[in-house]
């Protein structure tokens, strides 16, 4: 095969890879057998080691494989990561909604989402290409853990549209890849990590990538750094547009118009979290119009349009 007819053959491969990646790891739809996927993984991989000079860094060959770290480089966000107030009980939330109404003059209604137990990340895209991922860290400066993100599918390593914007969500480990996890590193005598959510952030804290791609870790996006500048004028509008861009977020969520709309879905999770493959500590309560989050503002510490319900802590079964 010449490098032409190889050049077209491998965008076809990449395109096909993509959408079946896509549909496996982030719609949770699988497409195709994981042996119809190996058998053009493989071709892709041998037409790259034929051809060196096609292989690009987006190309879903290249998600395993960066240097060994000596350690993690410090990253300024672009803006800072968000902490949330808590509410324990329905009171709370009914205060936070009375200080929500007083706070602003607009009519209120309250994106509802699943808070995901995980490690919170940012992701920087240029131009559409994945550049560079970070952990929280103190909200203003993290931890840029790029290889290691790099090696989680449901994190797109470019886009179908040459945008260029930060988006934030949590890094976490399903509830069956922790078990699994757990039992080998039992058999093997290792420690075992304590929950999904120390798991996942001693996955992604690893200097050797090639550990962090066994640990099947996913992520959910939920935060557009600076979504104004896109056009964006509400919470669902940036959920959607993290949709239509490819990245992976929590279908769970409800626009609740009433504070009582907002306990009722509360009240429903509070029994079908624990059938969820994945762990969550509460529920994240957000006014969804910016410019009503803009009127509102922040504390020092976090904004005042938003609030995470904590669920009680559980007995643990010993
Ligand atoms: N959907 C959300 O906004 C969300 C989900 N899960 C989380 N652990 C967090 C944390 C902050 Br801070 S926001 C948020």
């Amino acid at each position: 095969m010449g490098i032409d007819e190889a050049t077209k053959r491998v965008s076809e491969l990449r395109d096909t890879l993509n959408e079946w990646a896509r549909a496996y790891y982030v719609k949770d739809a699988p497409l195709v057998s994981d042996h119809e996927y190996d058998k053009l993984y493989k071709e892709l991989v041998s037409l790259e080691e034929q051809f060196p000079e096609l292989v690009t860094s987006d190309s879903i060959t290249q998600r395993v494989g960066g240097k060994l770290l000596d350690g993690f480089q410090k990253v300024e966000h672009t803006t800072p990561m968000m902490s949330l107030s808590n509410a324990f009980n329905e009171q709370d939330l009914r205060d936070f909604d009375k200080r929500v109404r007083k706070g602003t003059s607009k009519s209120i209604s309250y994106m509802v989402e699943l808070k995901i137990d995980g490690l919170a990340i940012n992701l920087t895209y240029n131009n559409g290409q994945f550049v560079q991922g970070a952990t929280r860290g103190d909200g203003v400066v993290g931890e840029d853990i790029t290889q290691n993100l790099r090696t989680v599918h449901s994190i797109p390593l470019s886009l179908q549209t040459p945008v260029t914007l930060d988006v934030r969500g949590e890094c976490y480990m399903p509830k069956e890849s922790f078990v699994r996890l757990n039992d080998e590193r039992d058999k093997k005598g290792d420690s075992v990590f304590a929950n999904p959510r120390n798991a996942a952030a001693g996955s992604l804290r690893q200097l050797d990538s090639t550990v962090t791609a066994k640990r099947q870790l996913s992520t959910f996006l939920y935060t557009i750094a600076n979504p104004e500048a896109l056009g964006l004028t509400t919470q669902t509008e940036a959920l959607d547009y993290l949709d239509s861009l490819g990245f992976k977020t929590n279908h769970q969520r409800k626009l609740c118009h009433s504070i009582d709309e907002v306990w009722q879905y509360i009240e429903e999770f509070s029994d079908k979290r624990h059938s969820l493959d994945y762990e969550i500590d509460g529920i994240v309560i957000k006014v969804n119009d910016f410019d009503a989050q803009n009127e509102l503002g922040y504390t020092v510490k976090a904004p005042k349009w938003a609030i995470a319900y904590k669920f009680p802590a559980e007995e643990v079964q010993t």
